[in-house]
């Protein structure tokens, strides 16, 4: 059932505990539950969902209802200044507030996550059945013809989370395809992104559904589950520390969750017979842990906090994918900033796709994405990507003004290309500001603090510059505006770049699987908080690198082969 007090719950102790009904904790509550003999209990901080429009995406963070509105410190590569970095507080976590673009990452990501961690289980080649079991490719809402955009037997077909390619055509489709027309050397086209071998210029991929909605884990994985009786799920009540009842083996078994509606409001307690398990994401679950002395013993003395677990690395190595839009004029009245301007128009395409599920509300934004390599005569720049089949830069072309920095300017039509560093070298943390959870966490993603990521992102600057260097953009293409026009050497780029660079929302990493035998990392590679008993975590803070890829397919294929290993430890 679905509860939104703690007071309402029939029992205090289940088999499993799964904090945060988010993208994988939803995978976990669903997999576990197909169990008839376990009881779980999901406890979610968030509220319960909201309309589903594809393209509303931008309106839903930050600082809304549906987010934790949180602001990272100021960013010594943004030149000092501090930017909201949102994550879904809702059923569903991010999963109900992202932008919902598809990738799987390259065969090189997975593959270095399974060196790296001595586990053969997290390869490509493993985890490809895993990551199709989350998939079912269908028809995009506007039943185009989609051949020769995808290629339907590498995905998975009955999944529950629906795929499906961009439902509205926009007028810079083909000029992008067209350059890889003319600039295949550069430019290849990529019949389809998620092969393992993302390189090259394809059609996006999206979490939407044939009838033109959001596909997110609460739809695809929560709600089909929701009338088990062995499933509870308790929503608006945020967990603020684990408790340890008990040593088991020798170490800290963590078996009690408390809990409170408010910080104000009494706290409660829940117990979990078998495993707890953290699923509250890369910014809260580092959080989480430092909250029930798991972590740095230094960093947790200077909040008032008793370290029990010492592990260094909790909150550490936190890593984003930084994110500037670049924007030039263009010669067209059919962008979608006139949408963003006039609020009756917005509101009848609203209509439309209430009444018919079509219309523009169905672009994503982006219907072609980018991945690539930095050109031969880069060759000799430092590489942080997990090998050849990995991007190491992302362009987005979106036909209209995008920006998180920047508010529409108000005449004007435009394109934008946005550059991504992939593969970056930069890192960060989550550290505490205090021992109360109702206090936000100090979030440093440190954006382009590594030299060589502000290089990576002038590369990638470039690299869109080069790809309107194609005959297809004449006429359409007036200029680069102002900010981008003035940046006229490498120097002035840079600066260009820590200017208005902000995050494509990507955190990872910061509690980190490592190898069995490591003093390092967090997390064993079979998601176990090393040091401890009976406490997992299985989110985006798992990954030891961040994927050249956006992350929700690769935190579902996570997810996915969690519940398995948890399912082989039970069953
Ligand atoms: C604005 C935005 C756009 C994005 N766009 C894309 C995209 O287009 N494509 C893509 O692949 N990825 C995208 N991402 C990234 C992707 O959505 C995330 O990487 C992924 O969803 C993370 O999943 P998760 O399970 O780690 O965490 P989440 O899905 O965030 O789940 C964590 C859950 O835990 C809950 N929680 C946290 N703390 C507590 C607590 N103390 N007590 C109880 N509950 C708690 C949260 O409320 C949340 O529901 C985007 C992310 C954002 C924020």
């Amino acid at each position: 059932g679905l509860y939104t007090n703690p007071g309402q719950l029939a029992t205090t102790e289940y088999d499993f505990i799964v904090v945060g009904a988010g993208t994988a904790g939803n995978v976990i509550a669903n997999r576990l539950t197909e169990e008839s003999s376990f009881t779980v209990l999901v406890i979610e901080a968030g509220i319960s969902s909201v309309s589903m429009c594809p393209i509303l995406s931008t309106t839903f963070s930050p600082n809304t209802s549906l987010t934790w509105n949180y602001t990272t410190t100021a960013q010594e590569g943004l030149n000092g200044r501090a930017i909201p970095y949102p994550r879904g507080r809702v059923l569903g976590g991010s999963s109900t507030i992202n932008f919902q673009i598809w990738t799987r990452a390259s065969r090189d990501d997975w593959d270095r996550m399974a060196n790296v961690t001595g586990d053969i289980g997290w390869s490509w080649d493993q985890m490809l059945p895993y990551i199709k079991k989350t998939e079912h490719l269908v028809q995009p809402p506007d039943h185009y013809n989609t051949s020769g955009e995808i290629i339907p037997f590498l995905h998975g077909h009955i999944g529950p989370v629906q795929i499906s390619l961009p439902g509205f055509p926009t007028e810079i489709d083909q000029r992008v395809l067209n350059t890889t027309q003319q600039f295949p050397g550069e430019f290849p086209f990529n019949p389809d992104m998620n092969s393992g071998y993302p390189l090259g210029i394809a059609w996006a991929q999206l979490s939407v559904t044939t009838d033109s909605r959001r596909s997110s884990s609460a739809t695809a994985y929560l709600e089909p589950a929701l009338n088990r009786t062995n499933l509870d799920v308790l929503i608006t009540t945020q967990v603020t520390k684990l408790v340890s009842s008990k040593t088991v083996d020798g170490m800290p078994h963590f078996d009690i969750v408390e809990m409170a509606q408010s910080s104000t409001n009494a706290r409660f307690t829940v117990s979990a017979k078998r495993e707890v398990i953290l699923c509250a994401g890369a910014v809260n679950t580092p959080q989480l842990l430092q909250l029930s002395g798991i972590g740095n013993e230094t960093l947790l003395r200077t909040v008032g906090i008793e370290m029990l677990v010492e592990l260094d690395d909790v909150g550490q190595h936190l890593t984003d994918h930084p994110f500037l839009a670049n924007h030039w004029l263009v010669n067209s009245t059919n962008t979608s900033d006139s949408i963003a301007r006039n609020t009756t128009l917005a509101t009848e395409l609203l209509q439309e796709w209430e009444v018919t599920g079509m219309g523009r509300l169905l672009d994503p934004g982006t219907n072609q994405i980018a991945w690539l390599r930095l050109p031969q005569d880069d060759a000799q720049m430092e590489d942080a990507s997990a090998g050849p089949t990995a991007a190491q830069i992302e362009l987005l072309p979106v036909d209209g003004f995008a920006s998180f920095v920047e508010p529409i300017p108000a005449t004007g039509n435009f394109l934008t290309i946005v550059s991504v560093v992939s593969s970056p070298f930069s890192r960060g943390s989550v550290t505490l500001s205090s021992s109360d959870p109702f206090d936000d966490p100090v979030i440093d993603p440190g954006l382009l603090s590594d030299e060589t990521d502000i290089e990576i992102m002038v590369q990638a600057i470039k690299t869109g510059m080069r790809m309107l260097n194609a005959t297809s953009w004449r006429g359409f293409v007036i200029e680069p505006t102002s900010s981008l026009a003035a940046a006229t050497t490498t120097a002035k780029l840079m600066d260009y770049a820590c200017n208005f660079t902000s995050t494509e929302f990507h955190p990872v990493g910061s509690a980190r699987m490592s190898s069995a035998s490591s003093r390092s990392g967090v997390l064993t590679p079979s998601l176990h908080v090393k040091g401890t008993s009976g406490l997992r975590v299985v989110d985006a803070s798992v990954f030891p690198f961040i994927p050249a890829a956006h992350l929700q397919a690769c935190v579902y294929a996570v997810a996915e082969r969690a519940a398995d290993l948890i399912k082989a430890d039970w069953v």
